[in-house]
């Protein structure tokens, strides 16, 4: 079998599938799109969260009335972004990242759509913000996003669950890893992170699923409304 086209980065491809869909569906707002052009130039724009999971995860979002979110992987604020514009003024988007510089091209564009006194980036190893939110916020957070450092993805999920409230929702990014998950001679250490977590989110009786083959993957996790944790 072989992965190679796969495994070209998701912002490289240029289907006629892809150009219909973008062409007629995407919806973003002038913000993004400068956001988005702007990060392409960077060195490490593969980076970037693909701009028709964020418009999904904020449909999502207005779909719940979620209004704090977390948002696990800054960059350049592309993602946090979308989420500011899917939540109300009174909301918040907590954004981690453990470099401060990537989100000094994004802050610019979230001023510019109005959305930045809703954003709140937490510089830092993002376990280390999620424990200490877990102190005071368990249970209060409308929707996720997790799309950092593929090693920690189990560990990420682990405390989100416990960060949403009933009815909250959680999307995790990359989970398809450019078709290396379902690649058996691939064995480094991301790879088989993601295989462990997706493991663990298809085993989980505690959450509703929805595995999408979308981008590069994304997992949708559903906290029941009755949930108790
Ligand atoms: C894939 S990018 C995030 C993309 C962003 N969500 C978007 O949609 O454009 C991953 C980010 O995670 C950050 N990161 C890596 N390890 C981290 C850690 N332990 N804690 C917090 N952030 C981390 C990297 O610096 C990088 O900016």
């Amino acid at each position: 079998m072989s992965f190679g086209s796969a495994k070209k980065s998701y912002h490289e491809k240029n289907s006629p599938v892809q150009a219909y869909i973008e062409g007629n569906f995407s919806r973003l707002h002038p913000a993004q799109q400068k956001l988005l052009d702007l990060t392409l130039q960077h060195p490490r724009y593969r980076m970037l969260g693909a701009p028709e999971v964020i418009q999904l995860c904020q449909n999502l979002i207005r779909s719940i009335g979620g209004k704090r979110v977390l948002d696990v992987g800054t960059f350049t604020g592309f993602s946090a972004l979308g989420w500011a514009l899917a939540i109300p003024d009174d909301g918040q988007v907590i954004t981690m990242d453990i470099n401060e510089e990537f989100s000094n091209l994004g802050k610019p564009l979230w001023k510019e759509a109005n959305v930045n006194k809703k954003i709140e980036p937490r510089i830092g190893p993002a376990l280390e913000t999620l424990d200490n939110l877990l102190i005071n916020e368990a249970g209060t957070f409308d929707f996720a996003f997790i799309d950092a450092d593929k090693e920690n993805y189990s560990n990420y999920y682990e405390r989100i669950k416990r960060l949403l409230k009933p009815g909250g929702i959680l999307a995790i990014d990359n989970t398809l890893w450019s078709g290396n998950v379902v690649d058996p001679i691939v064995k480094d250490e991301e790879t088989e992170a993601i295989r462990a977590l997706n493991s663990v989110v298809a085993q989980d009786r505690s959450v509703n699923v929805s595995f999408l083959n979308i981008a590069d993957g994304l997992a949708l996790v559903f906290k029941p409304s009755d949930a108790n944790y």
